[in-house]
């Protein structure tokens, strides 16, 4: 398919007064010209100005759209916006192009309004999403099948979150970009829809998990950029020539947070974090648009990693007027994640239109408002239809390679898992061998109980006889005292006296034998019996009795 160059479209639309504004009596500043789609900012009146010169400032925009007072001739309700340019959008996706619609303005200008709307008066996407299904329903392509999948998401504080995945699951979700997807959100809900009934319910589900809060410039703030994609597949079976062809497209619908002073909505706490980072993301996108406005800087497939941080020199500020870039800048979209997201739908592929949202009251915040749009109009796009015809035998060819894709992938995911079942295996093993000697341990903790329970008893046992021997050892060592002292200090018995014969003599031999023996045996039950109190101690010592169980890990040691 021929490449085509497209513009960014750029409309406006002004609201009609709020309750706040009522109250303030505030004058409608904006002007707009139905015919010339011109569109007037007036400087406030003189009692309402500040120091500041402020001058009347005229627009042209691809559409002004007059919403602030009902009355009027040339009143713009939500259906005559989308017959303006949705339902050209609408054309584009059947014909196979990508295309974006993302709403701009300060909080409270009308952006959701615009995009969602209320079940009374819908907005742009329950509008596309309807003529979607009433044009697949009722003005098929003969030989067409239709698919359908929808998206939901939320940039909330810079994260990315699925609004389609109920339950409270706040979880953040990781962006990727790849060669052939660009890029994209890992795990996020891709919903087929058979019908608009199916889209409403996702439509009401995300609406209630997406953030909002009240502020003091609008009672249902959204405190995060909201990105609703309806992704349209059609193929068409040629029977003469056996061949199919494939249109995709994807539709963005993006209603962005609003910009915001911290002096006017006297956010605070999170409402000010929140306000921050909005603005930030604001400041980014803002100079996204300034690079992509001036094609001389826009370097094809430039990561925009070098870019200069919100914040610094060439960094804008929301509210105020965009600054330039350095002529050697390349488009700064990964400086914010909703940039990022958006990267295709604000410089590549796709048909984009900017609806431009304005407060009737408020100067300085729809001049800036208004620059941007002015801005974004000078955004040139190449598009291009993503058409594929595809003879049968490619799509054979296209179902094989998937095939073996598929069958590697299941031999990766059979590889995992088998990896993953010698993993459990060895951890299984593991903990049979912890189980193993957890139950030794317990055997071992009963064979010592068992021990000293017996050896307890033994020297109950023992301890009579004990006292006995001890009575005995002390009778012996007395009696031996009495021996040695005999030996060392005989009785000298005079000559006449003694004895002659030999009797005598052996008599006393044998006494002194006796005596040494007798010392020999008192010894050893000595030291025997210092070797047994020893042991005893030490059993006691290592086995006591009822000891507390020490826990290591799983495991119980004694
Ligand atoms: N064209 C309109 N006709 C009638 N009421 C409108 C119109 N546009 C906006 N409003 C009302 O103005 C109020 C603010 O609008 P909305 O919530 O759409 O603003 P917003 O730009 O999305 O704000 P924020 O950025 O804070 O989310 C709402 O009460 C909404 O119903």
């Amino acid at each position: 398919m021929e490449k085509q160059s497209s513009s960014v479209k750029v409309v406006v639309r002004v609201r009609r007064f709020v309750q706040r504004e009522l109250d303030a009596g505030s004058p409608c500043l904006i002007k707009m010209d139905p015919t010339t789609q011109s569109t007037t900012l007036m400087a406030p009146a003189a009692s309402d100005r500040s120091r500041k010169h402020l001058e009347d400032k005229t627009f042209t925009f691809d559409k002004s759209f007059w919403s602030h007072d009902p009355g009027s001739a040339h009143y713009a309700e939500q259906a005559d916006v989308y017959r303006s340019f949705g339902e050209e959008f609408l054309d584009h996706n059947f014909e196979g192009f990508h295309t974006c619609i993302f709403a701009y303005g300060q909080t409270g200008s009308g952006k959701s309004y615009t995009m969602m709307g209320t079940p009374q008066q819908p907005g742009l996407i329950p509008r596309t999403c309807e003529a979607l299904f009433q044009r697949i329903k009722h003005q098929p392509v003969p030989n067409t099948t239709y698919n359908v999948h929808v998206s939901y998401f939320e940039v909330y504080n810079e994260h990315v979150r699925d609004l389609l995945v109920g339950g409270g699951d706040t979880r953040y979700l990781k962006i990727r970009e790849s060669p052939a997807d660009g890029v994209y959100i890992q795990g996020l809900t891709d919903a087929t829809v058979r019908s608009y009934a199916d889209v409403e319910e996702l439509i009401k589900k995300g609406d209630k998990n997406r953030t909002v809060a009240a502020t003091k410039m609008n009672d249902t703030s959204s405190r995060s950029h909201a990105v609703f994609t309806i992704c349209l597949k059609q193929i068409q079976h040629s029977l003469t020539h056996d061949e199919t062809v494939e249109t995709t497209s994807r539709m963005r619908l993006v209603d962005l947070a609003g910009s915001e002073r911290a002096n006017k909505t006297e956010a605070t706490g999170q409402r000010l974090v929140e306000g921050g980072l909005i603005n930030k993301s604001l400041t980014t996108l803002g100079r996204v648009i300034a690079a992509l406005a001036d094609q001389r800087r826009v370097v094809p497939g430039g990561s925009g990693r070098n870019s200069p941080r919100p914040g610094t020199p060439g960094a804008g500020t929301p509210g105020r007027r965009m600054s330039r870039l350095p002529t050697n800048e390349v488009v700064p979209y990964r400086d914010s994640v909703l940039t990022w997201l958006l990267k295709d739908s604000l410089g590549g592929n796709s048909k984009t239109a900017m609806v431009a949202c304005v407060s009737p009251t408020d100067y300085e915040e729809t001049l800036s408002t208004l620059r941007y749009a002015d801005q974004a109009k000078r955004i040139r796009m190449q598009v291009r239809a993503n058409v594929d015809a595809i003879t049968a035998k490619q799509r054979d060819d296209q179902i094989s390679a998937m095939a073996a894709t598929i069958k590697n992938l299941q031999l990766s995911v059979n590889r995992a898992a088998e990896r993953k079942k010698e993993e459990m295996e060895s951890l299984e093993d593991y903990q049979r061998q912890v189980d193993n000697m957890q139950r030794l341990m317990e055997e071992t903790r009963q064979v010592s109980d068992a021990r000293i329970r017996a050896l307890t008893l033994e020297v109950e046992e023992l301890r009579p006889t004990n006292v006995r021997l001890r009575g005995e050892i002390e009778t012996l060592r007395r009696h031996l005292g009495l021996v040695v002292g005999e030996l060392k200090h005989p009785i000298v018995i005079p000559a006449e006296l003694r004895p002659r014969d030999e009797d005598a003599e052996r008599e006393e031999a044998e006494k002194e034998a006796w005596a040494l023996e007798l010392q020999h045996e008192a010894e050893q039950m000595l030291r025997d019996l210092k070797l047994f109190r020893r042991k005893v101690k030490d059993d006691k010592e290592m086995f006591p009795i009822g000891g507390p169980l020490v826990r290591v890990g799983q495991s119980e040691v004694f």
